[in-house]
């Protein structure tokens, strides 16, 4: 008898915690989820020297010469590979331009500016 009081109550706090679990699943931010215009002005204010048009983000680095510029763009390898998400870089001579864009998503997502802050620091 105790036993099915315990199967009852477990079934039926299941039962009450779906609508919070769907509610919660709704509301958490998914990193591939476009930003709004408000999001994009609030995240590139916490990156100096970034720029955006409000569908990519850019920043051009600055080197004290070629190899150095290419080191710079072998170091941005590892933490794009492991986020799976690739900048596009221009190199000129000892200038990197580095623009992100959520290709998928057509526009600027969290992941975009996550990237764009290791990248950062790895120019530090
Ligand atoms: C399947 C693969 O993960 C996707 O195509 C990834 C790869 N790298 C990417 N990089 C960038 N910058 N934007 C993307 O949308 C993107 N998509």
């Amino acid at each position: 008898m105790n036993q099915l009081r315990v199967i009852i109550l477990s079934c039926l706090v299941s039962f009450l915690l779906i609508p919070f679990t769907v509610t919660v699943a709704e509301n958490t931010p998914n990193n591939s989820m476009l930003l709004s215009e408000t999001e994009i002005n609030q995240k590139i204010e916490t990156l100096p020297e970034w720029t955006t048009d409000g569908k990519v983000i850019s920043r051009t680095f600055e080197f004290k010469d070629f190899v150095t510029a290419i080191d710079f763009v072998n170091q941005l390898v590892a933490p794009a590979e492991s986020a799976g998400h690739h900048p596009d870089l221009a190199i000129s001579y000892n200038k990197v331009t580095v623009s992100l864009t959520t290709h998928d998503a057509g526009g600027l997502t969290a992941l975009d500016f996550s990237l764009a802050e290791k990248i950062s620091q790895l120019a530090n």
